[in-house]
């Protein structure tokens, strides 16, 4: 696109080239850095099927030994432009140029700003759902509906064992490079327009609590929402996090269009 020409010709506004998002009217999120406050995370680890693992990990990513994949659920209390939210994260513990790294397959939300600024910034497969996470007396519960019909339930007991002896550990972990496969179709809705590995930068990572204890994980099969498309064999682990964080950008690592024209 020549942005000099739409300028000359009047049909486009300074703030617009500073700010490229639809709506001209009203760009459907804010622009970053969102900072993150207070979140409240569940992830359930379990091992799953290894043909199931292998069908959602895009090459060159390797699935990680043991066939891991977590669910979770952060509790989104405050946000710097996108307000409160509530998000599932899926991913699968894999490799890249033989360094460990966590891929995101799919990702549920309940508010539309985060779900088109990830999915447009950075390839963030988002779509909507509605998670919720909340302590139902002891136990911390994480559900996920999906027009109405529910179609995973996470529990753990609450804040039931103190971890904060790792913290700085886990501070670490929380740290692991997070990829994401963006992918956009041209215009002609078949040619693909961008095919890349992105890394998600987090930025001033502080953990604040962090808690593990035993975790049970229930996923129902579903078209429109496929939770269940990496069956659980066995829960491994659950954690409860408090943490702080920073987003903003990310860093193409893999462009598959640029590889295929080599
Ligand atoms: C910009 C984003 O990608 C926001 C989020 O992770 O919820």
């Amino acid at each position: 696109m020549n942005m000099d020409n739409m300028k000359d010709n009047g049909s486009v506004t300074d703030w617009f080239l500073e700010h490229p998002v639809m709506s001209t009217l009203r760009p459907s999120y804010p622009r970053g850095p969102w900072h993150y406050k207070d979140m409240h995370q569940l992830i359930v680890t379990y091992e799953s099927t290894a043909e199931a693992v292998r069908a959602v990990v895009p090459r060159p990513l390797e699935p990680a030994e043991g066939n891991r994949v977590t669910i979770e659920w952060r509790n989104m209390t405050e946000v710097s432009g996108f307000g409160p939210y509530v998000e599932i994260g899926h991913s699968v513990a894999c490799t890249f140029e033989g360094k460990p790294v966590i891929y995101v397959f799919q990702a549920f939300l309940n508010s539309e700003s985060p779900t088109l600024a990830g999915r447009e910034i950075l390839g963030f497969p988002k779509r909507h759902g509605e998670p919720e996470l909340k302590a139902v007396r002891e136990v911390l519960t994480g559900t996920l509906s999906y027009g109405g019909t529910q179609v995973a339930l996470a529990t753990m007991p609450y804040r039931m064992v103190d971890l904060s002896d790792r913290l700085a550990e886990i501070e670490q972990e929380l740290q692991t490079t997070q990829l994401v496969l963006k992918l956009l179709p041209d215009v002609d809705a078949r040619t693909p327009k961008v095919a890349q590995l992105v890394k998600v930068n987090l930025y001033d990572v502080r953990l604040k609590g962090a808690w593990g204890g035993p975790a049970e994980l229930f996923m129902v099969p579903h078209v429109g929402c496929p939770v269940a498309a990496l069956p659980v064999v066995r829960v491994l682990e659950g954690r409860q996090h408090l943490w702080d964080m920073t987003l903003n950008d990310g860093e193409v690592v893999h462009d598959y269009l640029e590889a295929r024209a080599r």
